[in-house]
């Protein structure tokens, strides 16, 4: 898979160099690249906003610059070359007006060959840009991390290419722990973990996990999944599928 992402902080992205993501890309199982937005300007000052049409506090990221920008690294502009298929890219801009990020939107986005990151800063980026991609036929996802507002997409990226990088084939060494952990296929919070010692000062290690009964762990490891989904989560026990989740347990 191919990630490019675009921002006018570059250095905010390095984090990615590190641990998983970091190892995917030096295994070439990710190919990130990281762009300056700044690279597409055309004027001394290299400019990449302006003031809102229809007025109001803060500044918008022009819609040229991005373009220029994403017109290069999807390959749409076809460098040198015939032009490239929008319909192979997929476009995602972090923006707290977006769909919400889940670990099902990760899943699918691990799927796409080509993933383009538009880090917007300011008060966003020019609404004709993602009109105009969607226009080209390229898919087009605008996500939010949750309810909330940041300073800029870059730590939304960080958070969206660490969660889909991690997803890619060989990167994580157990994909079965993808299975159980939080979010995961059996849509439930993950069961408490425990390690050693088994006694804690007066806290000690439930007995099932020490008891070597490996079905019985797995009927108490769904159980407490369940409770800890029903108490902190209500809302993911109503969209349960119990069905899939009874399949899951006797696939185990
Ligand atoms: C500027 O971007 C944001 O503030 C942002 C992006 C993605 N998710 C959010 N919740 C906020």
């Amino acid at each position: 898979m191919r990630i490019d992402v675009v921002t006018i902080f570059p250095d905010y992205l390095a984090a990615l160099d590190l641990s998983l993501v970091g190892k995917a890309r030096a295994a070439g199982i990710l190919d990130l690249r990281v762009h300056d937005l700044r690279d597409w300007t055309t004027d001394r000052h290299r400019t990449v906003d302006d003031t809102p049409f229809g007025g109001g506090a803060g500044m918008v990221m022009r819609p040229d610059v991005w373009g220029r920008a994403i017109d290069d690294v999807s390959g749409v502009a076809g460098a040198g070359g015939a032009a490239g298929d929008p319909s192979g890219v997929h476009l995602v801009v972090p923006t707290p007006s977006g769909e919400t990020f889940t670990q099902r939107t990760a899943e699918a986005l691990a799927r796409e060959a080509h993933l383009v990151v538009a880090c917007g800063r300011y008060e966003g980026i020019d609404a004709r840009v993602a009109e105009h991609y969607r226009a080209t036929g390229m898919r087009v996802s605008e996500l939010s991390i949750g309810d909330y507002v940041l300073n800029g997409g870059e730590v939304a990226a960080l958070v969206m290419v660490e969660a889909v990088g991690r997803l890619l084939p060989g990167v994580v060494g157990n994909p079965e722990s993808l299975v159980e952990e939080s979010h995961g296929a059996a849509g439930l919070l993950e069961y408490p973990v425990y390690t050693k010692p088994p006694a804690w000062g007066d806290l000690e290690v439930p007995d099932v996990l020490l008891s070597g009964h490996h079905a019985r762990i797995h009927r108490w490891r769904r159980d407490q999944a369940l409770r800890r989904t029903a108490a902190r989560r209500p809302d993911m026990v109503r969209a349960l599928d119990v069905d899939a989740l009874d399949r899951h347990d006797l696939a185990v």
